[in-house]
């Protein structure tokens, strides 16, 4: 599902890669965090997912697209394809829960009765159902991340990024979010997450991909975050 092969990035503005020489495979329906100190390469990689980067070297592979070679015209759909859920949630403030949902539809032009119909299942999903019609900043924290998730899970992507999905939540909201990723995993989505949260990877125990400097360091099939860190 997703393939990176010998991928180096260099920013034009730093001398040292952000990442280095990086080789690694994540099959469909895997579950993996992606983890390392600050600096190390962890947004570099998804953003690299995302074509929002290109390599300075090397090939990166997101199910059947050749990300850092295709055309423009195509990253569109590629994006289609990939779930992203952020820390700072990012939901549009002046449009209500269900409206943040559906607007993830309305811009990839699907037709207005699937949105009537998918928009209340998803948030069933995510446990949102009695608050379609509220705004973001009505809600808690953990809950305008299930918003989010919502969003990023509507279309049914391949893959779901998430970047510190939990790192402005409280331990047991955090725990939710993570029940509610491995339920979204279950479905067959690929899910990659960065984090710095000890606490999830280690009562998780899913594969664990660690970098330092832009290198992969450790490659664990059901890792923790490490020891004495
Ligand atoms: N747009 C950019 N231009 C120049 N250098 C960058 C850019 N983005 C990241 N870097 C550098 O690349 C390296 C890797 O950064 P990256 O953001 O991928 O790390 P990270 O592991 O995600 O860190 P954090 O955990 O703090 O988010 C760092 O040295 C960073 O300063």
């Amino acid at each position: 599902m997703i393939r990176l092969e010998h991928v180096s990035k260099v920013y034009k503005t730093s001398t040292r890669p952000a990442l280095d020489d990086v080789s690694v495979e994540m099959d469909k329906g895997e579950f993996v965090f992606l983890i390392g100190p600050s600096g190390s390469g962890k947004s570099t990689f998804l953003r690299l997912l995302l074509r929002e980067e290109v390599p300075s070297k090397g090939r990166v592979y997101v199910s059947n697209f050749d990300v850092a070679k295709m055309s423009r015209r195509r990253v569109p759909r590629l994006r289609q394809s990939i779930g992203c859920v952020f820390q700072d949630f990012r939901l549009l403030a002046q449009k209500t829960v269900a409206e943040n949902v559906a607007f993830a539809l309305e811009v990839i032009g699907k037709p207005k009765n699937t949105i009537v119909k998918v928009v209340p299942e998803v948030l069933q999903l995510v446990g949102l159902e009695g608050k379609a019609d509220r705004l973001p900043h009505e809600l808690s924290g953990g809950e305008q991340q299930r918003v989010a998730i919502a969003r990023a899970f509507v279309n049914r992507p391949l893959v779901l990024i998430a970047d510190e999905p939990t790192g402005n939540l409280d331990p047991d909201t955090s725990q939710d979010i993570m029940l509610l990723l491995e339920r979204i995993n279950r479905t067959g989505t690929t899910v990659v997450m960065a984090t710095h949260d000890h606490g999830i990877v280690d009562s998780m125990r899913r594969r664990v991909v660690e970098l330092d400097n832009g290198r992969v360091v450790r490659d664990d099939a059901r890792g923790v975050y490490g020891v004495g860190r």
